[in-house]
């Protein structure tokens, strides 16, 4: 399979505890092209496990739309949601291990894989393309307890892409690993993305990740807060208008200051107005 476009309008979605609700995401608009490569960025609680953990069907949406690929996942039942996650959609969660069963070697885990009730008219791909590219072909039939973290790491994409998915969702698929076994997930990643189209979509809270990655999505207080490309940051018009200003922006242009929107030949400035001070007791 080709890789899945994703895409997301008003998306919301709230956890409901006993004392209280926690809004994880509060409307986030998002689309992503088919067969692109890009990290969730976001300070912690921002709400992007939650959005991936969304994409991969592992939830469902509070209100607001989500469509992967041909699927409004919204309005799918639970074994329609489970069969996707089988054939079109690979999940990598956070800690190589939960991805792998401990007493099989790699190649069995993608066999067992391939094999399951819910990889049922998946893609077939042959064991040994799937473990070259993610390079583990010499250490296919060892003991996983002889692999090193970042084999193991690379052992679990290989999982997630054994029915060559459309989508493929990592949650800190870097994390914990040392620079040159961070690099070659990396490297990895980006060699299933170019080599069978595959739709990528990793959480990263490592600058140095998200600086590789050709797409970043920044999610601030359950939206979209910003976007970068190349390395250079942008704030994105939302749906309703609206334009979430960086924290640094906001430090000085504090909620509930006027500000002009100037038209020039190069567009929009933001242009804050210098209304006079009410002196203290003079305001009522
Ligand atoms: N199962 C849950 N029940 C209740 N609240 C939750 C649950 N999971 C997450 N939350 C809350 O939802 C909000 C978003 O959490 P989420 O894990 O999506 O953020 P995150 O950006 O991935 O954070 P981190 O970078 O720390 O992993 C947070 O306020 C979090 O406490």
């Amino acid at each position: 399979m080709t890789g899945l476009p994703v895409l997301t309008a008003g998306l919301v979605h709230i956890y409901r505890a006993e004392h209280h609700d926690v809004a994880a995401l509060a409307g986030v608009d998002l689309s992503v092209q088919a067969g692109e490569m890009l990290a969730l960025l976001g300070p912690s609680g921002a709400g992007k496990s939650t959005l991936l953990t969304l994409f991969g069907g592992l939830l469902r949406p509070s209100a607001g739309r989500i469509r992967i690929g041909e699927h409004e996942l919204s309005r799918m039942s639970e074994p329609d949601l489970d069969a996707l996650r089988g054939r079109e959609v690979g999940i990598v969660l956070q800690g190589a291990s939960r991805n792998l069963i401990p007493h099989k070697t790699m190649r069995e885990n993608i066999t067992f894989v391939q094999g399951s009730r819910r990889a049922k008219d998946a893609e077939t791909v042959p064991v040994d393309e799937v473990l070259e590219l993610v390079r583990l072909t010499d250490r296919a039939d060892l003991p996983l307890s002889s692999l090193t973290p970042g084999e193991l790491q690379r052992g679990a994409l290989a999982v997630a892409v054994s029915t060559r998915p459309g989508l493929l969702l990592g949650d800190e698929p870097t994390s914990q690993l040392d620079h040159e076994a961070r690099d070659q997930v990396l490297q990895t990643l980006s060699d299933i993305n170019a080599t069978w189209g595959t739709t990528v979509i990793v959480v990263t809270h490592d600058p140095e990740v998200a600086a590789r990655m050709p797409r970043t999505v920044t999610i601030r207080d359950g939206r979209v807060g910003a976007e970068g490309r190349q390395g250079e940051e942008f704030a994105v018009v939302s749906a309703d208008g609206s334009v979430p200003l960086p924290p640094h922006v906001l430090a000085s242009l504090t909620p509930g200051t006027l500000v002009r929107l100037v038209e020039s030949e190069q567009g929009w400035t933001l242009v804050k107005d210098e209304v006079e001070e009410v002196p203290d007791g003079q305001a009522l």
